[in-house]
């Protein structure tokens, strides 16, 4: 298996010599895990799989299931990529790490999943920075079983690519809608508060805070204002959106967002602080869509 340091290749910018991933799809070297890596899917699986009874949306188990995704080994993309094919259509591909934006984006556009194909070290069960196998297969896959959120996908990929070409500041608005849903979101059930998100599903830690600490603020899903709440990249989010249904997301995305970037970035027609970090309290409106703790 190959170490970080041959992962990665350098570019000279002006600040010297800097990492950056390849972009090349690669075929998930399979044969190439050691006990050690399959062990560690085993033990983030069962971890995870148990911690997330009654606090994963119910989609995960189901279509972890219909994958046979199982504790046993880590999966490969092949036999996932079959159940995809019958479903949604989409398809997993093997990548090295994080991809450059325009690059990510037009692969979602063909509904086309990049999965980092290594995985973390034993000492890295509870927290790594960047995403690994197991975010991506466990987090994110399942998913993409759901069509609407298949779809959502798809959208959200071809929206990258439109932002892109209008400016960098539209692409930051964009970008957060991924990180506060995809990454990062609540979803209300009838069973209650569920988590939807791939980053608070594949963190043992973030899966308790997000639903049973009362220190973050779970809001409901406000599209304009996701696009204008900073986030954490380095600890537990600040705030959670939480949307209805997918198909609530489906249909707040659906608009066309170039009106919507013009006018976020025209600072003078928005109210004041209309960055927000996301711990602000947002200004405008009543407060409707409030979650307060005990709600929840
Ligand atoms: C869209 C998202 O915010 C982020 O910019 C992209 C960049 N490249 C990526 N590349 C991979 N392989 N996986 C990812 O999740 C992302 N995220
Ligand atoms: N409607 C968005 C595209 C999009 C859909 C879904 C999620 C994100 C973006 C646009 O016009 O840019
Ligand atoms: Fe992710």
């Amino acid at each position: 298996m190959q170490t970080a340091a041959q992962r990665v290749e350098h570019q000279l910018t002006d600040k010297g010599y800097v990492p950056v991933y390849t972009t090349r799809v690669i075929e998930q070297p399979w044969d190439g895990y050691s006990a050690t890596d399959h062990q560690t899917w085993s033990t983030l699986f069962q971890r995870q799989r148990e911690l997330l009874v009654g606090r994963a949306a119910k989609e995960f188990v189901e279509n972890q299931e219909r994958f046979g995704m199982s504790a046993d080994a880590i999966p490969k993309f092949s036999d996932l990529n079959r159940v995809l094919k019958d479903s949604t259509g989409w398809e997993l591909i093997a990548v090295e790490g994080l991809l450059p934006e325009l690059t990510f984006f037009e692969h979602l556009a063909a509904r086309r999943f990049p999965v980092t194909w290594w995985i973390r070290k034993p000492e890295q069960l509870d927290y790594l920075s960047e995403p690994d196998l197991f975010h991506d297969l466990f987090g994110h896959v399942p998913l993409l079983l759901n069509p609407v959120f298949a779809d959502y996908m798809q959208a959200y990929g071809a929206g990258g690519v439109k932002a892109a070409a209008i400016a960098p500041e539209a692409l930051v608005n964009l970008t957060r809608l991924y990180w506060y849903t995809v990454e990062f979101g609540l979803i209300n059930t009838p069973e209650g508060l569920r988590i939807y998100g791939a980053g608070i599903v594949s963190s043992k830690g973030e899966s308790i805070y997000s639903l049973d600490s009362a220190a973050p603020n779970r809001i409901g899903f406000d599209l304009e204002r996701v696009m204008c709440t900073r986030y954490r990249i380095d600890t537990y989010q600040k705030t959670y959106f939480v949307i209805d249904s997918y198909e609530q997301l489906m249909e707040a995305t659906r608009p066309d967002f170039t009106p919507l970037y013009a006018r976020l970035a025209d600072q003078a027609s928005v109210p004041a602080g209309s960055v927000l970090d996301s711990d602000t309290v947002f200004q405008r409106g009543s407060g409707e869509g409030w979650l307060n703790d005990g709600d929840v």
